[in-house]
Formats: C-alpha cells, sequence, structure tokens
C-alpha cells in the first residue's frame, strides 16, 4: 500500500471498539448466566478469533447488523470441550486471557495460532496456571503452542507478578474464578485494568486496594449490557498525525481514557502536545471522553518504567512523532516489545533508518534525535499491524511517498483505519 504526504487532517471521527474491552466482553459473557449485549465491538480479526474459541466451546453468540453483539452465557461450568483444536490466530490476548479460563474446566484442550503466535512466551502463563493446579502440556515446557491444556480443580495463588502485564494478570485473575481458595496478585508496576472492572460489572468478588488484587470464587456471574468505548490504541495514530501536521484539528469521539491506557495523553502533554478532553463520563466502569487534538511544536522527552504499561503498544507511533520532537527522545524499560507481534524495537529503528531518522537502538528501547524530515521510502511491516499504521503515519510527514508492504495486517486490530484516514486527509 502507498501512502502520500499530506498538508494536516481535520475533521470528527468515531472509532472502533477498545480490542481489550471487546475481547474480555466475550469471554465474561460466556461464562455469565443470562443474556450480554455488546455494543460497538470490535469487528477486527483478534477479536474475532475470540469469538471463535468461544464458539467452538458452545456459546450462541451472534453478530448482529449493527455490530453488536448478543451472547447467550453458558455459566462458569457451561463450556464444552471444543471439537477440534481452539485456534487464536495472531492473538496474544486470547491466548493467555483463555488458558486461564480453561484452567478451572474439567475437559481438555488444544491451542494453536499463527507464525507470530507460534513465536510469543506462554511460560508467563503458563507457571502460575500449573501452580494453581492445572496441567498443561506443550512445546518447550508448554512455552510455546501448541498447547494442550487440562484444567481441574484449582487452588488460588498469592502471586507476586515479574513482569507488568495485563494479560498474565488476567489470566490468572479468570483462572482464580475458578479456585477453591482466594488468590492475591501483587503488580509492581500497574497494568491496563479493564478486567478487573469488567469482572466486578459481573457481580464477581473481586477487590483491588492498591497494586494488590484479591480474588475469590462466587457461584455464577450476571450477563451485561456493554458499551465499547473508542481504543486509545487505534486513536493514537491519529492524534499523533494530528501533533506533527500543521494546520491539523481532530475531534475523536468517546474514546477510552481508563488512567491504565492513557500514557499516550501523558507523553504528548510533556512534549508540549495541544489537547483537550471533553464530556468525560463513566459507562460500565470505565471512563470515556472525546479528545480534541490540535497540531502545536513539540519537545523530545524520556520515557520509562511505570509509564511503559500504560503506553506499550503505541511505542511505535510515539517513536514516529519522536523525529518530529525537538532534542533527544529516550525510550527504555521497554523490552517487553521484543515479543509482541514482531520485535517492535527491531521494527522501528529498522524502518526508521531507512526513512533517514536519527535513531539508536537500545537493548530495552531506543533513543531518537530530533527533528527529522523523513524520506519516503519501502518500509517492512514485518506483518504487525501497529508497525504498519504508525509507518503509514510517518509517511503523512514524508517527502514522497512511502510503500508499506502487506498492509493488510491492519485487520489484526483496526480494519476501517485507512478509510479514516483518507476521510480527514487534507
Ligand atoms: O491485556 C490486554 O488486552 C493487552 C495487554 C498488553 O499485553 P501484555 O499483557 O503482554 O503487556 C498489550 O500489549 C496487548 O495489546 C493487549
Ligand atoms: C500486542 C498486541 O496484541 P496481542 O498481544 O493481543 O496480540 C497489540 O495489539 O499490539
Amino acid at each position: 500500500m502507498i501512502f502520500n504526504p499530506i498538508s494536516h487532517i481535520k475533521g470528527e471521527i468515531n472509532l472502533v471498539g477498545d480490542k481489550s474491552i471487546s475481547h474480555r466482553a466475550i469471554m465474561l459473557s460466556s461464562i455469565s448466566n443470562g443474556n450480554s449485549y455488546i455494543e460497538n465491538f470490535l469487528m477486527a480479526k483478534d477479536c474475532l478469533s475470540t469469538i471463535d474459541c468461544f464458539r467452538k466451546m458452545g456459546v450462541d453468540i451472534n453478530i448482529n447488523k449493527d455490530k453488536s453483539v448478543s451472547v447467550k452465557g453458558v455459566g462458569l461450568r457451561g463450556l464444552k470441550r471444543p471439537h477440534g483444536q481452539l485456534d487464536v490466530g495472531n492473538s496474544g490476548t486470547t491466548i493467555r486471557l483463555l488458558m486461564g479460563i480453561l484452567a478451572g474446566q474439567n475437559f481438555e484442550a488444544n491451542l494453536i495460532g499463527d507464525s507470530s503466535i507460534a513465536q510469543r512466551p506462554m511460560k508467563r502463563v503458563t507457571d502460575p496456571l500449573r501452580k494453581m493446579g492445572a496441567k498443561i502440556i506443550g512445546k518447550d515446557d508448554a512455552n510455546f503452542v501448541p498447547i494442550t491444556i487440562h484444567g481441574g480443580q484449582l487452588k488460588g495463588i498469592d502471586y507476586i507478578m515479574p513482569i507488568a502485564s495485563a494479560q498474565v494478570k488476567s489470566s490468572i485473575i479468570l483462572a482464580s474464578l475458578y479456585a477453591s481458595s482466594q488468590t492475591r496478585i501483587v503488580e509492581k508496576v500497574k497494568s491496563r485494568n479493564h478486567t478487573e472492572i469488567m469482572l466486578k460489572e459481573f457481580g464477581a468478588n473481586i477487590n483491588v486496594i492498591d497494586n494488590e488484587i484479591y480474588i475469590n470464587q462466587v457461584e455464577k456471574l450476571y450477563g451485561q449490557n456493554i458499551y465499547v468505548p473508542a481504543d486509545i490504541s487505534s486513536a493514537s495514530f491519529f492524534i499523533c498525525a494530528a501533533s506533527m501536521l500543521k494546520g491539523s484539528e481532530i475531534l475523536i469521539k468517546n474514546v477510552g481514557l481508563n488512567p491504565t491506557r492513557t500514557g499516550i495523553l501523558e507523553v504528548l502533554s510533556q512534549m508540549g502536545g495541544n489537547f483537550e478532553v471533553l464530556n468525560k463520563k463513566v459507562v460500565c466502569g470505565e471512563i470515556i471522553g472525546d479528545l480534541l487534538v490540535r497540531y502545536s511544536k513539540l519537545k523530545a522527552i524520556q520515557i520509562g518504567k511505570e509509564l511503559i504499561p500504560k503506553l506499550i503498544d503505541e511505542i511505535p507511533i510515539i517513536a514516529v512523532l519522536a523525529t518530529q520532537c525537538e532534542g533527544t527522545t529516550v525510550i527504555k524499560d521497554a523490552s517487553e516489545l521484543k515479543v509482541k507481534e514482531s520485535n517492535r524495537i527491531k521494527s522501528v529503528v529498522l524502518n526508521l533508518k531507512a526513512m533517514g531518522a536519527d535513531i539508536e537502538e537500545l537493548e530495552d528501547g531506543m533513543i531518537i534525535n530530533g527533528p527529522c524530515k523523513l524520506k519516503g521510502t519501502k518500509i517492512d511491516s514485518f506483518n504487525d499491524h501497529r508497525i504498519a499504521m504508525a509507518f503509514s503515519i510517518a509517511a503523512l510527514v514524508a517527502d514522497k511517498d512511502t510503500c508499506i508492504d502487506n498492509f493488510d495486517c491492519i485487520d489484526i486490530s483496526f480494519p476501517e483505519f485507512t478509510d479514516i484516514l483518507r476521510k480527514v486527509s487534507y
């Protein structure tokens, strides 16, 4: 796909639903009693993989004409042994959260995924689930798919998170719904908390005190009506485009503004960005609001530690933004980037170098000297949706056309991206 330089972006946009919340909405609705209705669900490949897995375990999930989803919950103990393998496709969130639920079932299930999933580590989930009593076998001591998980009677655990990961935390929380005793999870650095928020809405016995999470068994969860806010990770491409292109002004409606996800706004604020949050409210336990973003001259900043989990998926687009900032931006403590859909440190550094940026690769991040006029060139998406979209935004501020290979991989999280970008481009 070819992207041309543009002058600015302008307009009002409604974006697709949050990916993390959409996955959780399907999972919790499936294991609840009664019907659930999910509005603004993200119809993208990753979330469709989650739907597919739960349908294979006997859950009646209907995608309505207006793209909402209706789920007939089967209850905590009502999932059926799947016919054949559960294929999670490209989705790390699907496999890791699903393993937590499967750990509590009284049947065996086989999990597979695509070639990217086959390289992503699962020991981080296998280890705590085994401690709870699940039997898990798979490649390299069940670090990689294919993985077979045989659930059973689980017990609660006391778990200090060795890494900041919402997928690991959520997997343990979901398994704890089936455990005979209390689980306590301690997070050194807080990761996204959508599972905790949504479980409370569904009637689970879950309490969060500072960085500690306590989960106790309940007999049942109750189906809900869920509204999925626009995904701040998808919004970030437009937030950064507006911030970099002189004369831009974009209004993004109903964006999820959960503080565990708004690292991009903290970064933009420190860089001297120009944005406002309007119509802030709480819906289904999640903070949402409209974001009005305008162009501004930006300065470089340092990004590390506590901020990283709040913007982990936004680092590729933040690196692009940093090339337009005055001074040296340092991104560190981000080695988790190496185990995403691609090694995102390498994918970003290689592609930004190709565009002529002054960038140095670090073991756990990167250093970027700006500002720099980027050069249009050939970009390797590494089949990674976030890389493809980040570099399509880099292309907007480049000197000439940029060609991005395998751009279709954006269907993983944001199929409407190109259409929306085209509508607001001038
Ligand atoms: O829980 C989630 O929905 C997610 C957690 C993050 O992964 P980690 O838990 O591996 O940090 C993030 O990168 C991913 O896109 C979605
Ligand atoms: C890392 C991502 O997703 P997942 O881990 O669910 O594959 C992402 O969407 O950037």
